[in-house]
């Protein structure tokens, strides 16, 4: 699917209801994603955030209609799916002795036929994508051995190789460095210009969410407490209600940043 032939929607949720361990996770939760936006889920810890990224992506079994680019995913078989949904988890399993180009590869998997074997079009992919996030050097390194940021980069590297035009990115950065948290997200960004490509991305820290999203939805206790503009969304009062957080909110040349005030215990 080119960037032309894709439907005005990446994601359509309509009251998504998951429960599990038979406590109501999300109750309800409404999310459009039009093609092309990048949306970030924010909200305090438990709110439910990883556990609609799951539900978009096909990861487990939600009440509700989920449509990706038109189609409803009860109808839509695995391996299309996985053509059009590539997904970053938390903490992804590694499996054991793997190593990095061999996980990468991985992600080709959707277009490999059953019994085949990858292309040089999938080894190359998998290969592009290791260069553009500086990865190379790790190529033949067990993926055990890297270090947590090389690791979470390596996870991305999966998922950009998949080539699908939608990418659920659960705390991508929370590993990474500064200056590495720029490049992947920048490198997302542009991938996003260059290939129309749709993020949906649960962000902890808010001004960088704020700075890269064109929306954002806050959840709490599983449901959808605000959505808009950061700069709606990004609010003393809402992140006070909903947080806890003492914050200030201040104009930032991309969006509103976040600084979080410490509370001074009264002198005696
Ligand atoms: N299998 C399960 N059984 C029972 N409760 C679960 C299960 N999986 C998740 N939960 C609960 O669902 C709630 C939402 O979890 P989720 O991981 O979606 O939150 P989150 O917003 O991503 O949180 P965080 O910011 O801490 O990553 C949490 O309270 C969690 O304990």
């Amino acid at each position: 699917m080119t960037a032309e032939e894709q439907p005005a929607h990446a994601v359509d949720a309509l009251g998504v209801r998951v429960t599990l361990g038979g406590a109501t996770i999300l109750d309800g939760v409404d999310l459009t994603v039009a093609t092309g936006e990048w949306v970030a889920v924010i909200g305090p810890n438990g709110a439910g955030k990883s556990t609609l990224l799951r539900a978009v992506g096909g990861l487990l079994p939600a009440a509700g209609a989920i449509s990706l680019f038109g189609t409803h995913t009860e109808r839509m078989p695995r391996r299309q799916r996985a053509r059009l949904v590539a997904t970053v988890a938390q903490s992804p399993v590694v499996p054991a002795g793997m190593a990095v180009f061999d996980y990468v590869l991985l992600g080709r998997n959707p277009y490999i036929p059953p019994l085949g074997r990858e292309s040089t079009a999938d080894l190359a992919a998998a290969g592009e994508v290791l260069a553009r996030l500086d990865l190379q050097r790790f190529a033949s390194r067990q993926l055990a051995t890297l270090s947590g940021g090389e690791r979470q980069r390596v996870f991305l590297a999966r998922a950009l190789a998949q080539g699908a035009p939608l990418l659920l990115l659960d705390e991508p950065t929370t590993a990474l460095d500064i200056g590495h948290q720029q490049d992947v997200l920048d490198l997302v960004d542009e991938l996003r210009r260059d290939r129309g490509l749709t993020v949906l991305a649960t962000m902890h820290d808010l001004s960088i969410a704020g700075e890269y999203a064109d929306r954002m939805v806050l959840l709490a206790n599983g449901r959808v407490a605000a959505s808009g503009p950061p700069r709606e969304v990004l609010t003393e009062e809402l992140l006070a209600a909903h947080y806890g957080a003492r914050v200030r909110v201040i104009d930032g040349d991309h969006g509103p940043l976040v600084v979080p005030v410490r509370s001074f215990p009264h002198s005696t």
